[in-house]
């Protein structure tokens, strides 16, 4: 349906899920003894998250936070502001942040502060993609699945004005299909 929008796959399904596996046996690898709490960063986090959690072998629990910066646009605002904030306490928890993407890194360092005032007893953060070229502000990233180009990239949770998230794969979006 979409794939006249996209103009190349840069990570297909099989490559995500063998990441994805990856990244959870290491996570149970690092946490074991420990009950971490995940927290996904809604939306374009979903499917990693849930993909993420089947192979983690830990008494872990999820939470969620949405958060707005972008708006229908490609670039970043800067202007990050709390859509929906935690069910549950994160005091004394082990946090692990899970998001899809880290691209300029606005979202996550305001996230990490927002976090931190709460007194988790730590918090890690774990990106499926991330976009280093870009970053306008330093993240400690303790988990990364792929470190790709500077594309814009839609697909496995990531969109571009709410769609392509159901895409099972990752793709770069043709130019042409976003004005920026
Ligand atoms: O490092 P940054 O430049 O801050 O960009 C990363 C953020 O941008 C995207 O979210 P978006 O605001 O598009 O919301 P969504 O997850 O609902 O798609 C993505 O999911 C990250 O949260
Ligand atoms: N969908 C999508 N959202 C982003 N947010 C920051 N970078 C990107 C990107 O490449 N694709």
């Amino acid at each position: 349906m979409f794939e006249q929008d996209i103009s190349e796959i840069l990570i297909g399904e099989d490559e995500l899920k063998d990441k994805v596996k990856e990244l959870g046996r290491i996570i149970t690898r690092d946490y074991a003894g420990k009950e971490p709490v995940l927290i996904g960063v809604l939306k374009g986090a979903i499917m990693f998250i849930s993909d993420l959690i089947r192979y983690i072998d830990l008494p872990i629990t999820i939470d969620f936070m949405a958060i707005s910066s972008y708006g229908a646009s490609t670039r970043s605002s800067g202007v990050v502001k709390i859509i929906k904030d935690l069910d549950h306490s994160i005091q004394d928890k082990d946090v692990i942040i899970i998001e899809d993407i880290i691209d300029s890194g606005l979202t996550l360092s305001y996230l990490r502060k927002n976090l931190m005032e709460r007194g988790p007893r730590s918090i890690k953060i774990c990106t499926l993609l991330d976009k280093p070229e870009r970053r306008m502000t330093d993240v400690k990233v303790d988990y990364v699945g792929f470190t790709i180009p500077d594309k814009f990239v839609v697909g496995y949770g990531l969109d571009y004005a709410e769609k392509y998230r159901n895409l099972p794969y990752i793709g770069v979006l043709k130019p042409e299909i976003y004005n920026d």
